[in-house]
């Protein structure tokens, strides 16, 4: 099967390493880069190359972003080319779109690489679902900031170090707030709850990160028996479904708290198998790399993917997702108790009612830090 890759970065370099060293059933014959990027015969900046050549059945789209990609993706479909793509911007802001286009167009649309970098999460909640409900999931979905936090608790690194070495090893977003501010995650989680739960999920969800977590706040959670883990989650009852974004406080005995370096952990629960837990590198050129050639070889060998149905008529219940939470703020807080030195708790807060605190509580102190407590045992 010949193949065009569109961006020759972190991925897509991942990728055609893999393919040209391990893969005999597809080709790299196009790749699609900026002009002044063009270093290889196989390369050209003009998309009409490839969309136009009947050669190419398959797109990989790794370039990111929301536009060109999202109507270079569109193109691709249109003109009958399967898509696989680890651009999760991109599948949360267009999900429903893409399954529609794909499926009028009789090709299929991978999304593996866009969560959870090598693991096979998108795989497994598809071949869960064959037979169970999807419950809940949750998880380390973010690799760069993983890093960071480990770095931070196990070496005392400093925040801004850590993230541009996360940068340099090819983790990072092209803009790093990305991750540090919950967005990357964000959109891991609404793809996620999106094939778990069949639902076309909300953009509204509460996203807060860890761009104000210091080696203070590392210290202060360890003095409980925790540490700061930022988690993707989401659930679901009866007809209701939540999600949200926020850091957590886990216990330092959970298989989370141990999660090292850029890796991953990802939960999900279901009716007949119960919990299930997915671990490994969640960012990086050859992780990612190997989970879109896995789609690659899905397409050659004509397995195509289910045509995800998102048209559940689940409502969106945010007040499912409720925790306590530690405020680290020096700003007045409305029904908090005290908690350690500088830091606050508020018990029992909706995931969305606790975003507004944090956010009151940055208009007096734009360092205020806030992590749900995970619930023990
Ligand atoms: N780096 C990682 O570990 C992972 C990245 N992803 C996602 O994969 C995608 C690619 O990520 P990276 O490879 O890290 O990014 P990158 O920035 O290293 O590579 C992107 C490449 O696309 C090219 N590009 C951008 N816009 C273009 C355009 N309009 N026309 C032609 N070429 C263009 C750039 O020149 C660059 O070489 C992003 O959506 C990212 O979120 C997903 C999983 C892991
Ligand atoms: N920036 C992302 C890349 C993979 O999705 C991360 O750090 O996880």
């Amino acid at each position: 099967m010949k193949i065009a890759l569109l961006g020759y970065g972190t991925v897509g370099r991942g990728v055609d390493q893999i393919i040209s060293e391990r893969v005999s059933e597809a080709e790299v014959t196009r790749i699609l880069e900026l002009p002044d990027r063009l270093t290889d015969a196989r390369m050209t900046s003009d998309y009409d190359d490839i969309v136009d050549d009947s050669s190419v059945e398959l797109v990989v789209e790794c370039m990111g972003g929301l536009e060109p990609a999202h109507a270079f993706i569109m193109r691709a479909l249109a003109a009958h080319k399967h898509v696989v793509t680890s651009n999760k911007a991109v599948v949360a802001a267009h999900l429903a779109e893409f399954i529609s286009a794909a499926a009028q167009a009789g090709v299929s649309l991978y999304i593996e690489a866009a969560v959870g970098g090598g693991i096979p999460w998108i795989a497994s909640i598809e071949k869960v679902r064959r037979i169970d409900e999807v419950t809940s999931f949750s998880g380390i979905m973010n690799g760069t900031t993983n890093y960071i936090v480990d770095a931070m608790r196990r070496q005392g690194a400093e925040f801004a170090d850590v993230l541009a070495r996360a940068q340099e090893l090819g983790y990072a977003e092209r803009d790093p707030s990305a991750d540090i501010d919950g967005i990357d995650v964000k959109n891991k989680t609404i793809i996620s709850a999106a094939v778990a739960f069949g639902v076309n999920c909300t953009p509204d969800l509460p996203v807060s990160g860890i761009r104000n977590l210091t080696k203070a706040d590392l210290d202060l959670f360890a003095a409980h028996g925790r540490t700061v883990k930022l988690l993707g989650r989401g659930v679901r009852q009866g007809g209701r479904y939540a999600a949200a974004v926020e850091p957590v406080a886990v216990g330092e005995g959970t298989l989370e708290a141990q999660v090292p370096s850029n890796f991953n952990l990802m939960t999900l629960d279901a009716t007949t198998v119960g919990e299930l837990k997915f671990y490994g590198q969640g960012a990086g050129s050859l992780p990612t790399g190997n989970a879109i050639v896995q789609d690659v070889l899905d397409c050659a060998s004509g397995t195509l993917r289910p045509t995800y149905d998102l048209s559940r008529a689940l409502a969106y219940a945010p007040e499912l997702l409720r925790s306590d939470y530690v405020v680290r703020t020096s700003a007045a807080v409305e029904g908090a108790e005290p908690f350690d030195e500088g830091a606050l708790l508020v018990r029992d807060l909706a995931a969305a009612d606790a975003r507004a605190l944090l956010a009151r509580a940055c208009e007096t102190d734009h360092t205020s830090f806030m992590a749900a407590l995970a619930q023990e045992g």
